[in-house]
C-alpha cells in the first residue's frame, strides 16, 4: 500500500491551498479530486466566481448569453491556473478519482478503470456540500428545475423563474436574474426576508428587491409541482398556486459526506450529519482532519481558506491558531445593493448584556452616491454605549461588500467609534461615510 505524509480529498479552497503549504514543506502529497471539471472545487468553478461574474455583467446591460459566455471563460481559466499551479510540484500526486475510506487511516481511489488503496501521516477530507432538495412532489419529472449550479450553466434566460428559498442563493438569483429581466417569484417558508438582520435593514432590503420587480410570498412551502405545455405549476402550502417556465431549488447545501464510506471508520457526524470536528478541525480519529463546508457551520470560502490556516498552523506551526480564535467574520449577500454586516446587531448585542448606542444612515446623505447615481439602502453602526467600542455594522448599499472589512478591522482591534468618525478617508468616496456612521451623541 502507497504511503504519503498527506492525503488530502477534495481539491476546493482549502485542500488546494493545504496541498501547495504540504508541498513546499517537502511533504508527500495525495490529492485526489473526483471530477476533473470542477478542479479547485466549488469557488472557482460552480459558486462564488461565476456567479459574482454574472452579478457583475447583469448590472452592466450585458445580454444573458453574452454574460454566461464571459463567466465560462473566466471559469475555465481560473480552474486551468489552479491545475497548473499544483500539477508538477515536486512530492504533490494529483489523483484523478474519488475517494473512499476503507477503514481509519486507509483511503481507496477509484478511477474510471482503476482502484487503488493508499494510506499516510494525516488525513484531510475537503468534500464540500452539496445542494440539499425537499422532498416535493412530482418534482422528480419535471423539465427545467435547476440547482444553482445547473442554472447558471443554461444558456437560455427564463422568462418567469420560481425561486423555492430566500437565503444566499434564492436572493442572490432573484437579484440576478430580474437584472437580467426574467419575471422572479421567490418561495420562501419565513415570515419575512433575512430575519436575523436589522429590522431596518431588512425592510430596506426587501423594499429595493420589489422595486425591481421581484414578488416574495412569505410562509409558504411547496407542496406539489407539475408541468403542464412547458409551464411549471407549484403547489403551495395554502392551496395557492405559482407558475413559471423555470424553477430554482435553493434551500441550502448539506455536508458533502455520503460516499466517503465513513461507516467504515470511526469518524463520527454531528446532529446535522456534518463532519464532528474539535476547535482544532481534529475528526474523531487521531490525524483525521475536515475542512470547509464538509464540516457543518458557516459556508464561506473564507471560511474554508481560514481552515486551511489552522490545519497548517496545528501540522507545521505552534498549534496555537484554532477556530477559538475566529471571530467576527464578515458576510456579503450579493443582491442589488449588496447588504454586508458584521459583527453584532441592537438585538444581538443586548442579548449579549450590552448597551448600546445605533445609528442609522440612509445611504443618500453619501456624496459618492449621488456621484455613482444610486441613492438605495441604508447603514447601521452599533456602538457599546459603556465603552464606546465599535461593535457591528449593517450596511446595506452600494460598495458595501468592500467598507464592511473595514468595520471588521475597527471590531478585531477594538476600536473606539471615534477612530472611525475622526479617520481622515480621501473624498468623494463611499468609506467616508463611516466618518457620519460613527458620529454619535454618547451620554455616560
Ligand atoms: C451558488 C453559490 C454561490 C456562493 N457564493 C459565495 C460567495 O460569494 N462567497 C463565499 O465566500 N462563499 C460563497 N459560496 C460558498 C462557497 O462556495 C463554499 O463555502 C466553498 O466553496 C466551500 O469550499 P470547500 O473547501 O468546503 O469545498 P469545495 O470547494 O466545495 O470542494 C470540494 C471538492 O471535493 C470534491 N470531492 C467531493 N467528494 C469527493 C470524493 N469522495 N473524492 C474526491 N473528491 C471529492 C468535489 O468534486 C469538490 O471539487 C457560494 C456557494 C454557492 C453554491
Ligand atoms: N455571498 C455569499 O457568501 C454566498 C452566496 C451564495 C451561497 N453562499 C453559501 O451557500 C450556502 C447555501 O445557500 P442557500 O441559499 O442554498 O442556503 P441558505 O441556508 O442561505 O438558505 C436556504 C433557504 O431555503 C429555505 N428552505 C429550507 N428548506 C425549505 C423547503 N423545504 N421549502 C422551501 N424553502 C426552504 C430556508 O428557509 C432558507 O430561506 C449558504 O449557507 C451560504 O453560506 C454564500
Amino acid at each position: 500500500m502507497k504511503k504519503f505524509d498527506v492525503i488530502i480529498i477534495g481539491s476546493g479552497t482549502a485542500g488546494a491551498k493545504i496541498a501547495t503549504e504540504c508541498a513546499k514543506r517537502k511533504k508527500t502529497v495525495a490529492l485526489i479530486e473526483k471530477d476533473h471539471h470542477i478542479f479547485g472545487g466549488s469557488c472557482i468553478n460552480i459558486a462564488c466566481i461565476p456567479t459574482k461574474t454574472l452579478i457583475h455583467d447583469s448590472l452592466h446591460d450585458s445580454l444573458y448569453e453574452e454574460a454566461v459566455e464571459r463567466k465560462n471563460k473566466l471559469v475555465k481559466k481560473m480552474s486551468e491556473n489552479k491545475y497548473k499551479s499544483l500539477y508538477g510540484l515536486d512530492q504533490l500526486s494529483i489523483y484523478d478519482g474519488e475517494a473512499r475510506f476503507v477503514a481509519n487511516k486507509e483511503v481507496e481511489i477509484v478511477t474510471n478503470s482503476t482502484k487503488e488503496i493508499v494510506t499516510a501521516e494525516h488525513i484531510i477530507i475537503n468534500t464540500g456540500a452539496v445542494n440539499n432538495t425537499p422532498p416535493i412532489e412530482g418534482i422528480e419529472h419535471v423539465k427545467n428545475v435547476y440547482t444553482s449550479t445547473s442554472l447558471i450553466n443554461s444558456e437560455e434566460l427564463p422568462d418567469k423563474l420560481v425561486i423555492i428559498g430566500g437565503g444566499y442563493i434564492g436572493l442572490e438569483y432573484a437579484s440576478m436574474y430580474a437584472s437580467f429581466g426574467s419575471d422572479i417569484t421567490v418561495v420562501m417558508p419565513e415570515d419575512t426576508l433575512i430575519p436575523n438582520e436589522e429590522p431596518e435593514i431588512a425592510q430596506e432590503v426587501e423594499k429595493v428587491l420589489k422595486d425591481k420587480g421581484i414578488t416574495f410570498l412569505f410562509g409558504k412551502q411547496v407542496e406539489k409541482v407539475k408541468e403542464e405545455n412547458g409551464v411549471i405549476s407549484l403547489q403551495l402550502s395554502n392551496e395557492d398556486e405559482v407558475k413559471g417556465d423555470a424553477v430554482l431549488i435553493a434551500t441550502g447545501r448539506k455536508p458533502n459526506v455520503e460516499d466517503l464510506h465513513l461507516e467504515n471508520t470511526k469518524i463520527m457526524l454531528t446532529d446535522e450529519k456534518a463532519i464532528q470536528v474539535n476547535d482544532k478541525l481534529q475528526t474523531t480519529v487521531d490525524n483525521v482532519w475536515a475542512v470547509g463546508d464538509v464540516k457543518g457551520g458557516m459556508q464561506f470560502t473564507y471560511i474554508s481558506f481560514d481552515d486551511a490556516r489552522i490545519i497548517i498552523n496545528q501540522l507545521f506551526g505552534d498549534k496555537t491558531y484554532s477556530m477559538k480564535k475566529r471571530n467576527n467574520v464578515p458576510y456579503t449577500v450579493f443582491v442589488d445593493p449588496p447588504l454586508s454586516r458584521v459583527g453584532h446587531t441592537k438585538e444581538s448585542a443586548e442579548k449579549d448584556g450590552y448597551e448600546v448606542v445605533v445609528n442609522n444612515m440612509p445611504v443618500s446623505s453619501i456624496p459618492r452616491s449621488h456621484i455613482m447615481n444610486d441613492q438605495r439602502g441604508l447603514f447601521t453602526g452599533i456602538v457599546d454605549k459603556q465603552t464606546g467600542q465599535v461593535l457591528g455594522a449593517s450596511l446595506f448599499g452600494h460598495s458595501s461588500e468592500e467598507l464592511i472589512n473595514i468595520v471588521k478591522i475597527a471590531i478585531d482591534h477594538k476600536w473606539l467609534y471615534t477612530d472611525l468618525r475622526d479617520h481622515i478617508f480621501n473624498h468623494p468616496v463611499m468609506s467616508e461615510s463611516l466618518n457620519n456612521l460613527f458620529d454619535l451623541e454618547i451620554e455616560k
